[in-house]
């Protein structure tokens, strides 16, 4: 059979297919009618069941090349459906053109164009038409629509996307990409936003996580974002800044000659120089736009000294402007440790000042990495100085991190984004132990109790008022009276001589048990796990402290033993500050009340450690979707380790009716207060330098530089720790013991000046730390926030 001549429609296939088509969009118009309201006429889209007898009438209408499709010749059955796919083809594109041509797209005779589409859909799904062929539709369809009209069209596509993917993915794939990046580049990215984010959205759920097909492999970034600005004025009255030799004066320092014949820079503070005037920097700062969308270029020693002197002038700009802080606030505090801190920059920075002709020596990667971590930390802890600059930091922090994973994993060729399904046994286990934590298996301690109402029953004249007048009535008897009332009874038990003498006074003891027992339910709920033996009550006598001391780690201790704010607590400080120590003494004396939360960490297990329990160990991939999934609360990196803690593991334990307590280190703790996250935030400090070095000693794994680098380094950690007001409550641990009460005093509210500072639970009267003696740990108390 020849192949058919596309140009001509009058071919009997092409005509019968087509009023075939004109049959079934008639029925889908009594299906979905036309309406003026545009969402009814895109969605819910059309079924195939909703057209009579779809498969079978069409199979009918092309059984001629469906027959000579079943020829034994695998070229003839190719051809056969080759010309099959071309009679569909024609045919819908003539109709197509027609109702396009005919039919505005946002008027309510659009519907007829949906329904079209979705018919040539399902021809294809039953294998009569090429499955290209409506997103080529969809293309054509899109490139000749102004953008109001895209818009509708795209209502269209996102609508279907689902099935699109799960039946023509693989065959769709591309035309979708390529008709994604042709409306995005018609797209104003000012102008029409929110639909650019649509077009993404729709491109990140068309496509896998690990697909390759956009993935930009040579590293070419954004090389059609030019930034246009004033070049430099040549011979103008303007400073030449970019112009080498002026680079070469603004950045030489002296040089002294280091042993072995390097030369060493003296460290002479190149930016001690006043920040450049607006107009100065202007040529200085606008060419760093350059290097930004081309990172690659600042691999040529010519493009990298100008841009790290165009950061260093900007950040100096940067920090020489007065903070938000310190401009609304009245105290000078600020201002003087902004001054202080611009000196302590003014004085490091010298030793970034390294001289252009180190660019040819080995050691210039290092020395620019360093530039570039230093300059990172300045522009951080400038940034951090600002109540808006806090969050907006950590959000940059997050896109760097995710930047980072995503140029690893191009680096690694892109490997497949999978997780390995769980197993059975891990997920019924997991099951188990979240319902054990969420479900309370105590009663209340003050459970509905039903109150007698023989009281009001018909009583003679005034007998009643003078009823209510009796004690008895209206107060308990003292539940230890029963304790010797009941050892009467077992007396009387055993010392009895015949069996119906047993049997009264077994019903005595029984009464009275019961009668003891219903006292001691008020206050002494918790006792009752320790009745095994109902002839043996004895344990509701026992001291309340005694009975909370039994209660079991996954048990959530009676009502009257919580605090009243179940809010989470960050328990923060220094390596080694004896924060584990606190909250393990506070667990212990307030069983069920406290619940640690377990962190996540993509370290290796060490020995003696147990996932789930010290940490959740989890490798980088599955971490990185925490936090790029805004699924942690903060999350710090260590080296190549990260570590975070999880939104979700925080709301289990809040909603077992527990108290979350989580510890962390104080970067972490920033972090999380920088997000906001409503927390009791609590800093715990040695309280000198002498004992620090102790409990460093005595917890181990570090010898005695690394413990003197930690120590020396703690002034330095909390300075600024007042500015950041990371801590409501700063408890100095000097005996463990103490510190626990102190917290506990604090989370039970019985701390009345919880923003103040007491050494050790003991409220001494005495004035804060800040105005003591304390040497290089003192950390003034914040003010309450
Ligand atoms: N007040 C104290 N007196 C004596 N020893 C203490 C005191 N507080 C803590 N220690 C000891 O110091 C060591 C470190 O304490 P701990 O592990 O609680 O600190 P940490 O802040 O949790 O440390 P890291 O952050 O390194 O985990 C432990 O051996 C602990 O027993």
């Amino acid at each position: 059979m020849p192949s058919i001549d596309v140009a001509n429609t009058t071919s009997p296939g092409v005509i019968a297919f087509r009023t075939f088509l004109d049959e079934v969009l008639g029925e889908a118009i009594t299906v979905k009618p036309p309406s003026d309201d545009r969402s009814l006429s895109i969605n819910p889209p059309l079924q195939k069941d909703d057209l009579h007898d779809f498969s079978e009438r069409l199979s009918q209408v092309l059984s001629d090349y469906t027959a000579a499709e079943q020829q034994a010749d695998d070229t003839e059955k190719l051809a056969a459906k080759t010309r099959k796919h071309n009679v569909v083809e024609v045919a819908s594109r003539a109709k197509f053109a027609t109702l396009t041509a005919s039919t505005p797209i946002s008027g309510p005779e659009a519907v007829n164009i949906w329904n079209l589409l979705d018919i040539i859909f399902f021809t294809a799904d039953i294998g009569h038409g090429d499955p290209a062929l409506m997103f080529l539709l969809v293309e054509d369809l899109l490139s000749s629509q102004t953008i109001s009209g895209c818009r509708i069209i795209f209502d269209f596509l996102e609508s279907r996307r689902e099935r699109c993917v799960s039946k023509f993915y693989k065959q769709s794939h591309l035309i979708v990409l390529r008709s994604c990046n042709e409306l995005l580049r018609r797209l104003s990215r000012a102008e029409d936003t929110a639909f650019c984010g649509r077009v993404f959205v729709f491109l990140f759920q068309y496509f896998p996580l690990g697909d390759k097909s956009s993935v930009n492999l040579r590293g070419q970034y954004h090389a059609e974002n030019v930034t246009t600005y004033e070049k430099p004025l040549e011979g103008g009255d303007k400073m030449e800044v970019d112009k080498e030799e002026n680079l070469d004066k603004a950045t030489e320092a002296p040089q002294t000659e280091k042993p072995g014949g390097k030369k060493a820079d003296t460290g002479t503070p190149k930016t001690s120089s006043p920040p450049l005037s607006n107009d100065e920097l202007y040529d200085l700062f606008w060419p760093l736009q350059e290097s930004f969308s081309q990172p690659l270029r600042l691999f040529e020693p010519a493009n990298l000294k100008p841009f790290q002197r165009g950061v260093e002038e900007t950040v100096k700009k940067f920090v020489a402007l007065p903070s938000a802080t310190s401009r609304s606030s009245t105290v000078d505090e600020p201002k003087s440790s902004l001054k202080r801190k611009r000196e302590g920059l003014e004085d490091g920075e010298g030793a970034e000042a390294y001289n252009p002709r180190y660019l040819t020596s080995r050691d210039l990667f290092e020395l620019e990495a360093r530039w570039a971590r230093e300059t990172k930390d300045k522009i951080a802890e400038y940034m951090r100085k600002d109540v808006p600059g806090k969050a907006f930091y950590r959000v940059i922090e997050t896109v760097l991190a995710r930047d980072k994973n995503w140029v690893y994993w191009k680096m690694a060729s892109c490997p497949p984004i999978k997780r390995d399904p769980i197993d059975p046994k891990v997920w019924a286990e997991a099951q188990a132990s979240a319902l054990r934590v969420t479900t309370s298996k105590r009663l209340r301690p003050v459970p509905m109790s039903a109150v007698p109402m023989e009281f009001l029953k018909p009583k003679a004249p005034g007998q009643a008022l003078k009823e209510l007048e009796d004690p008895k009535r209206y107060q308990l008897p003292d539940l230890d009276s029963f304790k010797a009332k009941i050892n009467d009874s077992d007396f009387d038990i055993q010392m009895a001589k015949t069996p119906a003498e047993k049997a009264r006074a077994q019903e005595r003891k029984a009464s009275q048990s019961w009668r003891a027992m219903r006292i001691a339910r008020g206050f002494k709920l918790a006792a009752f796990d320790k009745i095994d033996n109902p002839d043996d009550i004895s344990a509701i006598f026992e001291p309340l402290e005694d009975i909370v001391a039994e209660v079991a780690a996954d048990e959530i201790a009676a009502d009257e033993y919580m605090p009243a704010n179940r809010e989470a607590v960050i328990v923060s400080g220094p390596p080694g500050a004896g924060k584990s120590s606190i909250i393990q003494k506070l667990m212990e004396a307030r069983k069920g009340v406290f619940e640690r939360v377990v962190r996540h960490t993509t370290r290796e297990p060490r020995d003696g450690e147990t996932d789930g329990k010290d940490f959740h160990f989890v490798k980088g991939p599955e971490f990185n979707q925490l936090r790029d999934g805004d699924r942690l609360i903060e999350n710090v990196e260590q080296g190549e380790i990260a570590y975070g803690t999880s939104y979700k593991v925080v709301e289990v334990v809040t909603e077992s009716g527990k108290v979350p307590i989580i510890e962390m280190e104080i970067d972490s703790a920033k972090f999380a207060k920088d997000m906001d996250f409503d927390a009791r935030y609590v800093l715990v400090k040695p309280a000198s330098p002498e004992s620090h070095e102790t409990f460093l000693k005595a917890e181990g794994g570090r010898d005695d530089a690394a413990i003197k680098a930690v120590v020396d380094s703690l002034p330095a950690l909390v300075e600024g720790l007042n500015a950041d007001n990371i801590a409501g409550k700063v408890i100095l641990n000097e005996n463990v013991e103490n510190a626990s009460h102190e917290l506990g005093d604090y989370l039970y509210q019985k701390d009345a000046d919880a923003d103040t500072e007491i050494v050790n639970g003991t409220d001494t009267g005495e004035a804060p730390l800040s105005e003591q003696n304390n040497g290089d740990m003192d950390v003034d108390a914040p003010e309450a926030s």
